[in-house]
């Protein structure tokens, strides 16, 4: 997979490669490129965002600065071949969700567009979205400064699904959300820390019971902190002992 993003703060991205992902893309898994937005002003003061009309606080970045940017980095989409998704963090976006993760886990290219201030005019969205799809993504409800940090967040989440990247790849599978679901409480050695003993069940050898205590601890902990995941729930998903806990 190739991973393009544009920045005013490229050093913002260098934990990409740290660690797994450092790992994926030495294995040449992934192909990550930075580019700085400013590269494509053509002022002294490499102006990247301006007022925005209609009056009202902060700045709007710049269409021209991204036009061109969008154009540089997506480059000319050879014919017959699908263009990439642009992805743009935003908090006014849809909600990234593992399922988005798999699903962009399956492109073979993304870009990423990070935005600043009080975001990007609209028309580069718009004129974007005439020659490859665009997702507006939100990684939640609250205000970051800029989408760097979601980018980071998008790009782990996607990365760890590519076949390679996880040493263990059932992990991804039993991931939270896969059966809908969180997950529950995990617990490791010493049998005792600090007076609290590892629940019997785990040690029991009995892996029909060690699943079954999993999902409902599993679903209690969905009920008590997520009931929106588990009212989203198939109705075929809850089986008869789930429903008698
Ligand atoms: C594109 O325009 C903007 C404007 C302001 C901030 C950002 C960065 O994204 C977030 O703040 C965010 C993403 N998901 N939840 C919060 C982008």
């Amino acid at each position: 997979m190739r991973i393009d993003v544009v920045t005013i703060f490229p050093g913002y991205l260098a934990p990409l490669r740290e660690a797994l992902l450092g790992r994926a893309i030495d294995a040449g898994l992934i192909s990550v490129a930075v580019h700085d937005l400013r590269t494509w002003t053509h002022d002294v003061h490499q102006a990247v965002d301006d007022a925005p009309y209609g009056g009202g606080p902060g700045m709007v970045m710049r269409p021209q600065v991204w036009g061109e940017a969008l154009d540089a980095v997506v480059g000319d989409v050879p014919s017959g071949e699908a263009p990439p998704r642009l992805i743009v963090p935003t908090p006014a976006g849809r909600p990234f969700t593992q399922a988005m993760a798999h699903e962009y886990a399956a492109e073979s290219r993304l870009v990423f567009a990070c935005g600043r201030y009080e975001g990007i005019d609209q028309r580069v969205i718009d004129d974007a979205a005439t020659w490859m799809p665009v997702d507006e993504v939100s990684i939640g409800d609250y205000v970051l400064v800029g989408g760097e940090v979601a980018v980071l967040a998008i790009v782990e989440a996607v990365a760890r699904l590519l076949p390679g990247v996880l040493g263990n790849p059932a992990s991804a599978e039993q991931d939270s959300f896969s059966d809908g679901l969180l997950e529950g409480p995990a617990y490791t050695r010493p049998e005792t820390w600090r007076g609290r003993a590892v629940p019997d069940v785990l040690r029991s050898g009995n892996h029909g019971a060690i699943a079954r205590w999993r999902r409902d601890r599993a679903l209690e902990r969905t009920a008590a902190r997520r009931p929106d995941l588990l009212a989203a729930l198939p109705p075929t998903a809850l089986d008869r002992a789930d429903r008698a806990l």
